[in-house]
């Protein structure tokens, strides 16, 4: 397991993409809209991680949820697992509360799942996988 990215949840992409660009002396490798999570993303490299920039894409997104509760920030960690159902099954046996019946599809050919924040510490966790194909 390694953390894949870190979510930081954005109010207007664009502006947030040129502050990033500027700020990692970096371009943005991807642009993409994950209409399941009404968001789109923009990726930067950093390392063997990378930043997800999340901008929503409908008032009712939980971005939006998130930016008018809380302003702009850190969103989520995300973790690469091998096998995202063994792991999601490992942590609903551990007593973790999941967020999805099965994992859906995320940006950047993966599956994503998600685990509450009140189980984490305060912090909304992401499993990935990487999808064949
Ligand atoms: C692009 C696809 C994918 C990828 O490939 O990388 C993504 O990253 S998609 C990212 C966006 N999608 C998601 O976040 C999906 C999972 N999230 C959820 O299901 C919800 O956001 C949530 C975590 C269940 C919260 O929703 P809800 O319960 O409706 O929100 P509330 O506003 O009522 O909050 C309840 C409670 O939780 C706290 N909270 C909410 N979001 C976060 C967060 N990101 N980090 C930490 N804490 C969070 C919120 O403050 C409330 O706390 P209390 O006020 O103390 O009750
Ligand atoms: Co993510």
């Amino acid at each position: 397991m390694h953390i894949d990215h870190i979510g930081i949840a954005v109010e207007d992409l664009e502006s947030a993409v040129e502050t990033y660009e500027k700020l990692l002396d970096g371009q943005c490798y991807k642009r993409e809209v994950v209409e399941d999570q009404q968001v789109e993303t923009a990726f930067f490299k950093t390392g063997q991680s990378k930043v997800e920039l999340l901008g929503a894409t409908a008032p009712d997104s939980v971005i939006a949820k998130y930016v008018a509760q809380k302003g702009q920030g850190m969103h989520h960690v995300a973790f690469e697992v091998d096998d995202i159902h063994a792991e999601l099954d490992r942590l609903r046996e551990e007593g973790f509360t999941v967020l999805s019946e099965e994992p859906s599809r995320g940006a950047d050919n993966k599956l994503v799942a998600f685990v509450h924040p009140k189980d984490n510490c305060g912090v909304l966790v992401e499993l990935c996988q990487e999808q064949d194909g």
